[in-house]
């Protein structure tokens, strides 16, 4: 059973980009761990390990652990001294020397090897090898590093790099040496075949990564992209057989965690059977997301937003994500979750609780996520009437027929399984009593975008309202933020028409990415899987995120299955249901995305 608990944090870790080298601290001292390998998981999992930030002040080097404890050092930085944890601890008594008995290791070099469990299946495919190839092409993975395949396929090493190949992109506002760069990356992947419930199978991939990270400290990423339903056979065998004995090891855990409440709270349970809260990265792609990261900066560091930021001004909030294409062979996943736990749970709340937190008192991790967690607290778990279910039915336009979502073979027939559902949720807290927060999420709609729309109130007494007829709400400001395509934020005022009479109409102060910077956007995935690499969790989900999350969407979702609540039917590549018109009406809401000025 892993025991840290994930308490002190040593100030705010200013948050930085920059590539990492294998050299870990500005002064070049070198992390190192302070106990020996054992065949225990507690020990092997013990995340004492060193973050790469150090501070030094006057009287003695203190550095930051990977864990949250303090270490000290008598003598500046960058002497071989034994570390001493200040808490009571993990380390405290062991000197250097006694650490390294049994060891070889150069603690000058630190090496990370990152295996993606599941290599063979679409994710890896689709989204992680490419970003580790843009993390390698910007130069953010350290000189040393490993990507090691693992999956239960056979492959060589060749036909890994063969498949990983074939995904690779360079930037599109680089592309130099995009070759010798993609050649280089490929020399550093190699792949291991193995069952995902095999510890002997895992002892043999870890002496495959041995061979590979030498006498370096060894630093481990799992990520796992697997089903959900091996996750936790793989987490075992991981740690009982390759977790790093001398450096960091910590596991990236895709979602769903969890289809409810008690489900999800038992997969945590037997995570922390093997890990400690602090390695474990539960990945929430949409948290990656350009757009989503600027959430907090428009906000926080632009005065005229943040004092709007509350029911006085604010309206309503909307959260809109809707794809072109429905779930397309994965009918089989798709119909044990629903729209409402693959979209909504997550994605859609997530943005809602950085929306809606309150200042954190730091970029810190633990101080954002405690924001996150206070709000999502704050909520109302979802009422059935407040809630539209639909499902996508066949539709025959320009001569192709698109299938209906039950036509899918792998998924059952007479299904109800929401494909579409819509959502009005509040918070309960001073700053957002009785603003409805609304939320739609669809597949096989008829546009792909992922939105927030920020409506704000009527101006009272405004002296041009006749210029605006009798819809008030035409001329509310909106600011839209577009998470994705076309990234933009931009906000919709009112304007003169200009010229000898007094027309208003509504324009749009408009920040088009693609226009304002040259640079290519990352995907999300670059920037978690660095930041997994780097030990920042900022946008990672805690485990009580995920309670309070689940808490609000657990009554719900028990009672549409019990109540087997029948889906309205709408079009494959239509708005959507109208039932979800009249739940915003309800509130005296209209959706943004529909209006004729988007
Ligand atoms: N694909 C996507 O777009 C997204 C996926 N996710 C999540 O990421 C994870 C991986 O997704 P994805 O790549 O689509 O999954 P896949 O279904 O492609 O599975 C990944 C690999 O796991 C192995 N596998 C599949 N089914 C089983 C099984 N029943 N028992 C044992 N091994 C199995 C296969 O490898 P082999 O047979 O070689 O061992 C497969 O290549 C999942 O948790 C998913 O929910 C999250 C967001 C988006
Ligand atoms: O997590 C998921 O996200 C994708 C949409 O991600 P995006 O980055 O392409 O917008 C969705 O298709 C999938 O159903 C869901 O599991």
């Amino acid at each position: 059973m892993a025991t840290l608990s994930s308490s002190t944090h040593y100030g705010s870790i200013a948050y930085s980009r920059s590539s990492i080298s294998s050299s870990s601290s500005s002064d070049g001292h070198h992390q190192r761990l302070g106990f020996s390998s054992s065949s225990s998981f507690q020990q092997r999992f013990l995340p004492a390990k060193l973050s790469l930030q150090s501070v030094r002040n006057s009287h003695q080097n203190v550095v930051l652990m990977q864990d949250g404890a303090v270490a000290t050092t008598a003598t500046p930085v960058g002497n071989e001294t034994p570390f001493k944890k200040l808490k009571d601890g993990l380390l405290s008594g062991t000197s250097l020397e006694e650490d390294a008995a049994g060891f070889d290791i150069n603690e000058n070099e630190s090496t990370v090897s990152i295996t993606v469990v599941g290599a063979s299946g679409d994710l890896a495919k689709k989204k992680i090898f490419p970003a580790l190839f843009a993390l390698y092409y910007e130069g953010c993975l350290p000189e040393h590093f490993t990507i090691c395949g693992y999956a239960r396929s056979k492959m060589t090493d060749a036909e890994l790099r063969n498949m990983v190949s074939r995904t690779l992109t360079c930037r599109i506002d680089k592309r130099e040496n995009c070759d010798e760069k993609m050649e280089q990356f490929l020399k550093r992947c190699f792949y291991h075949s193995g069952q995902y419930d095999s510890e002997e199978n895992f002892a043999d991939l870890d002496k495959k990564l041995k061979q590979h990270e030498g006498r370096r400290v060894s630093n481990r990423l799992f990520y796992l992209s697997i089903p959900p339903n091996i996750f936790i056979d793989a987490v075992k065998c991981a740690s009982v057989s390759a977790s790093s004995g001398n450096g960091w090891t910590r596991v990236i855990v895709e979602k769903p965690f969890g289809r409810d409440s008690e489900s999800s709270a038992a997969l945590t349970k037997s995570l922390k059977q093997y890990l400690a809260e602090e390695q474990i990265f539960r990945i929430d792609h949409y948290l990656g997301k350009e757009l989503v990261e600027n959430l907090s900066v428009l906000r926080f560091s632009n005065l005229i937003f943040e004092p709007l930021w509350s029911r006085q001004y604010i309206r309503n909030v909307q959260f809109i994500f809707s794809e072109d294409f429905g779930t397309e062979g994965r009918g089989g996943y798709f119909d044990n979750y629903g729209i409402i736990r693959d979209i909504m749970q997550n994605h859609l709340l997530q943005i809602l609780a950085l929306f809606a937190m309150e200042t954190p008192v730091s970029l810190d991790a633990e101080d954002i996520r405690n924001e996150k967690v206070k709000v999502l607290r704050s909520m109302r778990p979802l009422q059935l009437e407040d809630v539209v279910v639909g499902q996508y039915k066949s539709h025959t336009k320009g001569g192709v027929t698109y299938p209906a979502y039950t036509d899918d073979n792998t998924v059952p027939k007479g299904s109800l399984t929401p494909t579409f559902a819509a959502a009005a949720l509040f918070i309960d807290n001073a700053r957002w009593d009785g603003v409805p927060f609304l939320m739609k999420a669809g597949k096989a709609l008829h546009t792909k975008s992922a939105e927030i729309r920020v409506q704000f109130r009527h101006v009272p007494g405004n002296l041009y309202n006749r210029n605006f007829g009798t819809d008030l709400d035409r001329a509310t400001n909106e600011l839209v933020i577009r998470v994705q395509p076309d990234e933009a934020i931009y906000l919709k005022i009112n304007n003169k028409v200009p010229g000898l009479g007094m027309r208003l109409d509504r324009s749009n102060l408009n920040l088009l990415y693609a226009a304002r910077y040259s640079k290519e956007i990352p995907d999300a995935y670059e920037r978690l899987l660095l930041d997994a690499v780097e030990g920042e969790r900022r946008l990672f989900i805690r485990s009580d995120e995920l309670d309070a999350a689940w808490s609000l969407f657990t009554p719900l979702l028990k009672e549409l299955e019990e109540k087997k609540v029948i889906p309205e039917y709408y079009p494959y590549g239509s708005r959507g249901p109208v039932g979800a018109h009249y739940l915003a009406a309800r509130y005296n809401v209209r959706w943004g995305d529909i209006s004729l000025e988007q």
